[in-house]
């Protein structure tokens, strides 16, 4: 596990290997990840005067991140609608200013299109996979955008415990994309989250039955009530569904069964 504060170069030679070489016919181009003019609107609306770096990482996922495996071939071409403004839309409910945690962020989504979006917020990319965070430390860098965003490397429990015998993690907000069910989710992601800050869970339209299924882990846990909102409404088709839970309360560590306690207080050795 590594602690990336300044989001560190990975220089040539650094790169873990990659998948086997690919037959260059077949290699995907900056082509791929051009915006496609019906969605021009929306990604000028979601992105504002940031839609030129949000271009820049559209065509590192397309070619780059394609490559190396990070996203599918077939994925090229839905790069706008299906993953940048899917993500970007989703910034209308994180708060001026606050610190993120975006737990399992595989190439960046959703945590560097909310950079790219939002430049006020301080974004902390947590992901376990050395493949992906070479990538993702070399985007950050790429894109310009190490004075607001750093990866660590390492599971989410990892960094809620606290990188190596260092500080625990917390953010204000903590968002998750296709990681986990709600309730392994709401068990990494709560005790990232500051107490009355929230997880936002992208999730698919199955998000009720998740959320009747595992409503009482997630109280257990600490979380309030779940609530789903949807966002970018009137801006892209179909908006982007979110669940999110609010940790109400701090509940620590699961633990065994409670021994009786002696009575007239604590035991002495004998
Ligand atoms: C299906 S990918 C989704 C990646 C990205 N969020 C997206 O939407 O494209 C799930 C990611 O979660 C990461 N992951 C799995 N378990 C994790 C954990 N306990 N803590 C942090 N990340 C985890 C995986 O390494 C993987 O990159």
């Amino acid at each position: 596990m590594t602690y990336d504060a300044t989001a560190g170069v990975s220089g040539p030679g650094g790169t873990p290997p990659g998948p086997s070489p690919v037959d260059p016919s077949t290699l995907p181009s900056a082509q791929d990840a051009a915006l496609p003019p019906e969605l021009a609107e929306a990604a000028r609306t979601l992105f504002g005067d940031r839609l030129d770096l949000a271009a820049a990482y559209a065509e590192l996922l397309a070619t780059d991140g394609v490559v190396r495996g990070l996203i599918g071939p077939r994925e090229a071409p839905r790069i706008w609608d299906r993953h940048l403004l899917n993500c970007a839309a989703v910034a209308e409910r994180i708060p001026d200013g606050a610190t993120v945690i975006d737990v399992g962020s595989g190439a960046g989504l959703p945590g560097l299109v909310l950079a790219i979006a939002r430049p006020d917020l301080h974004l902390t990319l947590v992901e376990p996979l050395a493949r992906r965070t070479a990538f993702l430390i070399e985007a950050v860098q790429g894109l310009g955008l190490t004075r607001t965003v750093r990866v660590f490397r390492g599971r989410a429990e990892e960094a809620a415990a606290g990188p190596g015998g260092g500080d625990p993690l917390s953010a204000d907000v903590v968002t998750a994309r296709a990681v986990a069910p709600l309730d392994r989710l709401a068990s990494w992601c709560l005790p990232l989250t500051v107490r009355g800050g929230r997880l936002v869970a992208l999730k698919g339209s199955s998000v009720a039955d998740e959320i009747a299924e595992h409503a009482a882990t997630v109280e257990r846990l600490g979380g309030g009530e779940p609530t789903v909102y949807r966002c970018g409404v009137d801006v892209i088709d179909p908006p982007t569904t979110v669940v999110e839970i609010v940790r109400e309360r701090v509940v620590g560590p699961a633990r065994g069964p409670r021994r009786a306690k002696r009575r007239g207080g604590r035991s002495r050795g004998r």
